[in-house]
């Protein structure tokens, strides 16, 4: 049997060191409809796009929010050194021993930290995964980790969240420029404190029976946006209406852009927020970084006034980043619906408490 390191909040599997897939993470098949392995899905997959086209870029990346809710960029700027430096980071911490993990492991009522996907509260099994969330600085987490050697991680976290948050910003003046927004719409978002973060650093340990084993459950983000870096190791999928899931293959120096619940709220209702999951593999480690953008605490998010007239009214009632937070912890994949004020455009994936598509 496989040792089991509880403590008060959580029970985290040494998932390395397993040789046979256990009951308490065995999904149920239908939960796993078009699941992992099977070569059944579909194949085409979320647009690559340029930004050194600024212009072309926009139209594009407008239109793609509005079709997929997700894409990837190239020529972002932020350097492969980086990325590589992040993912080396990564693994550093995922590949420490496990009583050393659960020294910085998340508290019970805590945001920050080591410990399992926190909508695994919402599910009877267990995700084949790991995480370690930041918020602002990772120091004393760091210390916990490398007691004599926490400088480098938090290096590079720092540089990363710095080139991060400006390509965020660009990146949504680029998704909301094609709705017709400037800045001046926007001003919360401008300046230093233009957004707040979170970075999700994922490991998905190779596992031994991935047909059945789910990585990280179907979710939509609670962010405006999020950028997300993956090792060269496939495994995110997207959800697009019409088509079922569809992989999001790893492009290397290319990143994955999700539109999150708050960009649905702000465009009120135009871009879909979009539903990704993430599957498993038998021989490789997956590691992915997501860093998640959401507005400055105070500021209350509502669908834009230039996106609001008599034939589309507000969708949705304004919210702060951290009231949402709280919705999502409470009520999950009903969040959304649980600020609507009326009801959502036809055929895009946030109706998803409403279409049948399996998350648990
Ligand atoms: C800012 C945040 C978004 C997040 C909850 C959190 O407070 C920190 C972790 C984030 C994450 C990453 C993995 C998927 C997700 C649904 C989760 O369980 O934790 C997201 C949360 C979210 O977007 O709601
Ligand atoms: O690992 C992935 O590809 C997905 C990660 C993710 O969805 C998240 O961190 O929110
Ligand atoms: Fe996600």
């Amino acid at each position: 049997m496989p040792s089991i390191i509880s403590d008060v909040h959580q029970k985290q599997l040494d998932l390395y060191t397993i040789k046979e897939l256990p009951e308490s993470h065995a999904w149920k098949s239908s939960s796993l409809d078009d699941h992992p392995s099977c070569d059944s899905l579909n194949v085409e997959s979320i647009p690559v796009i340029d930004l050194n086209d600024e212009k072309f870029a926009m139209d594009k990346i407008g239109h793609t929010c509005k079709t997929w809710g997700a894409f990837q960029i190239i020529n972002h700027n932020i350097s492969q050194r980086l990325l590589n430096d992040m993912e080396d980071a990564g693994k550093g911490l995922f590949s420490l021993p496990m009583q050393q993990k659960l020294k910085a492991a998340r508290s019970p009522d805590g945001i920050a930290g080591y410990g399992v996907a926190r909508i695994s509260s919402f599910f009877s099994k267990h995700m084949w995964s790991e995480g370690f969330t930041i918020v602002g600085s990772p120091l004393e987490h760091a210390r916990q980790l490398w007691p004599h050697d926490y400088n480098k991680f938090c290096d590079v976290i720092e540089e990363y969240e710095n080139e991060m948050e400006k390509l965020a910003g660009r990146l949504m003046c680029l998704m909301l420029g094609s709705l017709g927004i400037t800045k001046d719409d926007v001003k919360w978002a401008i300046g230093p404190s233009g957004g707040c973060s979170a970075l999700q650093l994922n490991s998905y340990p190779a596992c031994p029976d991935p047909d059945r084993a789910m990585g990280l459950a179907a979710h939509t983000d609670s962010t405006i946006l999020t950028i997300l870096h993956q090792n060269n190791t496939s495994g995110l999928q997207v959800f697009k209406e019409g088509n079922g899931w569809v992989r999001v293959p790893p492009l290397c120096g290319a990143l994955v852009i999700n539109v999150g619940d708050l960009l649905h709220i702000l465009s009120n209702g135009l871009y879909p927020s979009v539903l990704h999951r993430a599957v498993v593999n038998r021989n490789r480690h997956r590691l992915s970084v997501a860093y998640l953008y959401g507005p400055p605490s105070g500021v209350k998010i509502s669908p834009l006034s230039k996106l609001v007239d008599q034939m589309n009214p507000p969708m949705y009632r304004p919210v702060t980043w951290s009231e949402y937070l709280g919705t999502k912890a409470k009520h999950f994949d009903k969040a959304l619906s649980s600020v609507r004020l009326c009801a959502p455009r036809i055929g895009f994936a946030n109706s998803k408490d409403q279409s049948g598509v399996q998350v648990g």
